[in-house]
């Protein structure tokens, strides 16, 4: 039976190659006049790009962004932005610069433009992460949504191939857990069908030529898809699972998200047949953990969590902590066949359910 409440929220989306140059009309378009312009240290090129195109437009540029917005970083990028007298910023970068835009957002309401240069989807989405004391709070506001996203996939030549080919597996769980979110809908399962696709087609595409405009393109379209899956229902076991083994162990969150993930879906499969199916059907394979798994093995990405560092004794407590205050899931999570799909991702063997 169809059955399902939909909230649509509001976004605009530039979608192109070489759409950066439009980026003055964007900050126009929102109703502002004055960006600063945020990037980690590593992506001030890309940043100086968008502030000769913002010309009169550009408050200047600041490149304070670090993983999981320490919220010293964000109290100071909100000071820079009152002292320039910015009143909107433009976030060029990944999950990181996006998420100081959305710390900034929530505390001063301050507007944001996301150009996303990774597949991570923070963009289209209303959740925000501050770091404090060393613990990530996350939460939902849809102050932090971004007024509009400029994905250009010319900004996304320069993201190192392994980089890449991760990241559109993080994209790729987003979807996926969409399928069989507790809140989904049918608009949010065609959205996440034809974002598996787009970047199970272009993944391997990037593989075989980094620089490939049109694996490029069909990339970061797939990301997108998937980020608005994100942004639109809930998460379950994954999200829960990468989240505990990033915060706890400090492992790298997309690469965390891609080994995980065939693993995760495997214990859910028995729960959500109509999901995998779907999954299956968008990737071309029989089965759709077995097929994300082939994928990751097709891309040559890190397949286990032992890669990463994590040890074989740190997974009964990553298993307590993934039971304590667990999202809902459509599978009951349960502890030991919960340890057992750690111990695969750990060791990187076959999905199983
Ligand atoms: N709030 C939300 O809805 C979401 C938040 N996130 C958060 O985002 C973070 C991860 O974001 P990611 O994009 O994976 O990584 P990231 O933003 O931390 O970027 C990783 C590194 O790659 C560099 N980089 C990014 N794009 C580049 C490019 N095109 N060329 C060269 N270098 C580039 C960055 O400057 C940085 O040094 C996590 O903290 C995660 O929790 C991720 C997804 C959704
Ligand atoms: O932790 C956050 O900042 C919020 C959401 C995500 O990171 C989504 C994900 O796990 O990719």
């Amino acid at each position: 039976m169809i059955n399902f409440t939909y909230t649509a929220l509001p976004s605009r989306v530039v979608f192109g190659a070489g759409k950066l140059a439009s980026v003055a009309e964007e900050v126009r378009a929102i109703g502002a006049s004055r960006a600063l312009v945020l990037c980690t240290p590593q992506q001030t090129k890309q940043a100086e790009q968008v502030a000769a195109l913002l010309g009169d437009c550009s408050a200047g540029i600041h490149d304070g962004a670090e993983m999981h917005v320490p919220i010293e970083s964000a109290r100071k990028a909100r000071e820079i932005a009152r002292a320039l007298g910015a009143d909107c910023a433009v976030a060029v970068g990944g999950g990181s610069t996006i998420g100081l835009g959305k710390a900034i957002a929530l505390d001063s309401g301050l507007p944001i433009i996301a150009v996303p240069t990774t597949y991570a989807g923070s963009e289209m989405t209303p959740v925000y992460g501050i770091t404090e004391n060393g613990i990530k709070t996350t939460g939902k506001d849809e102050r932090v949504v971004p007024k509009s996203v400029i994905y250009d996939p010319e900004l996304t030549y320069s993201l190192p191939l392994g980089m890449s080919l991760v990241s559109g597996m993080n994209a790729i769980a987003h979807a996926a857990e969409g399928l069989y979110a507790k809140d989904g809908n049918p608009v949010m399962s065609l959205i996440a069908e034809e974002g598996i696709r787009a970047l199970a087609a272009g993944l391997p595409a990037l593989r075989a030529g980094a620089q490939d405009a049109e694996a490029r393109a069909q990339c970061l379209y797939g990301a997108w898809l998937c980020s608005s899956v994100l942004g639109h229902v809930g998460m379950a076991l994954h999200h829960k699972l990468c989240h505990t083994l990033g915060g706890s162990f400090n492992l790298p969150h997309a690469e965390t998200h891609s080994i995980v993930l065939p693993h995760s879906l495997a214990y859910n499969s028995p729960a959500a047949p109509d999901a995998m199916a779907r999954i299956a059907r968008a990737i071309g394979a029989k089965d759709g953990p077995k097929g994300l798994h082939a994928l990751a093995q097709q891309l040559g990405v890190p397949m286990a969590l032992r890669d990463l560092g994590v040890v074989e004794s740190d997974l009964d407590r990553a298993c307590d902590i993934a039971l304590s205050n667990p999202y809902w899931n459509p599978r009951p999570i349960e502890a030991m066949p919960l340890r057992a799909v750690l111990q695969r991702a750990w060791e990187g063997s076959a999905p199983q359910p």
